[in-house]
């Protein structure tokens, strides 16, 4: 689970008397996600999300992340902007943490998509990619291609205690993924963690886009391709759904048709976003107690994805052969 900040039902309170959204009933922490506190609010007005920045997401970061959330919900997107306190203002601190009042979407995440699904999520990014054509917000990736090897070196031969060998191995694919890497394609903001469990769906109808606290500059193709490799295979990363990956990649084309050269570079894409998944979740892996209260991630479940976008490479690897 992911609450690993407390709030007391007097500080909520206090906190929520600062706007206009009614009076507590009542909160819960919500399960769900690694990487901020989440509690599911509900006031005699309306539901809400309270977030709570934990880990990887800076407070410098927030004024980024709520101006994209702004400019996509003004978009008519399916996106929940922060909500303003009386005074105007939407970042808070809350029991010492950055903390945030968002609006509640309505839908589940889906643990199994279907092809019908994808191809609303596809759809769904490639509008978010062109309704920040006109954002002029910028943030460096802070997970992004340049980051991964000093991920890996920080890891260290500590990697090798999750599977043997797999230090070697990812610098080996990673030396192959920098020489690859298509930096001459487009760039805007994209999302770089749109899973399946960020993606709310009612039926086959996209109800809302969340977590953007991973948002930055980057290769629009990338998003995809981080799109592709979390939403087609199995939680495993041993069984690959074609038609779902081809479904998304269908439903992306309806905004931005993927060109030769960008057909070319898409295995190399999602390579790399196979080796940012498998480092960062690594990482947590080797730095989170066991008996922390959240769920880690296992590293490996996005390491063998890598039999699908490599396969010549993956063959020659210990860890996947
Ligand atoms: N705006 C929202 N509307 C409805 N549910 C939300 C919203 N934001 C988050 N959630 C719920 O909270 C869960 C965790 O949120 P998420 O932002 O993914 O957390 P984390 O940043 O820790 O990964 C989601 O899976 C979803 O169930
Ligand atoms: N999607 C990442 C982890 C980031 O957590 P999220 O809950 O914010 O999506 C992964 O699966 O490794």
């Amino acid at each position: 689970m992911a609450v690993y900040t407390q709030v007391s039902a007097e500080a909520l309170a206090r906190f929520l008397a600062g706007f206009e959204v009614g009076e507590l009933v009542s909160a819960k922490g919500i399960a769900e996600g690694v990487e901020n506190s989440n509690y599911l609010v509900e006031t005699t007005q309306d539901r809400f999300i309270l977030t709570l920045y934990e880990k990887r997401v800076s407070a410098g970061d927030l004024p980024y992340f709520l101006a994209l959330l702004d400019h996509l919900a003004a978009t008519g997107l399916p996106v929940p902007p922060a909500i303003a306190d009386r005074e105007g203002r939407a970042i808070h601190t809350l029991e010492g943490r950055p903390a945030c009042l968002i609006r509640f979407l309505p839908g589940v995440s889906l643990s199994h998509p279907t092809p019908a699904q994808a191809l609303a999520a596809g759809d769904a990014m490639g509008a978010m990619h062109a309704a920040v054509a006109d954002f002029d917000g910028h943030r460096d990736n802070s997970m992004g291609q340049a980051t991964w090897r000093p991920l890996l070196d920080r890891c260290g031969a500590s990697l090798d205690a999750i599977a043997p060998g797999l230090h070697a191995d990812i610098a080996h694919v990673l030396t192959r993924i920098e020489a690859d890497w298509p930096a001459h394609l487009d760039r805007c903001a994209i999302h770089a963690d749109l899973f399946p469990d960020n993606v709310l769906m009612l039926g086959d109808r996209v109800t809302g886009l969340i977590d953007f606290y991973f948002a930055c500059t980057d290769l629009r193709l990338y998003d995809l391709a981080v799109m592709h490799a979390a939403w087609s295979f199995d939680s495993t990363g041993r069984d690959h759904d074609a038609a779902v990956g081809d479904a998304l990649i269908e439903g992306y084309s309806r905004h931005y048709p993927l060109t030769d050269d960008e057909r070319g570079a898409f295995a190399t894409l999602a390579a790399g976003a196979c080796i940012r998944f498998t480092l960062s979740r690594a990482w947590d892996w080797l730095n989170t107690p066991a008996d922390a209260l959240v769920t880690r991630k296992d590293p490996l479940a996005f390491w063998r994805r890598l039999r699908v976008y490599d396969p010549n490479l993956a063959s020659l690897l210990k860890t996947l052969a």
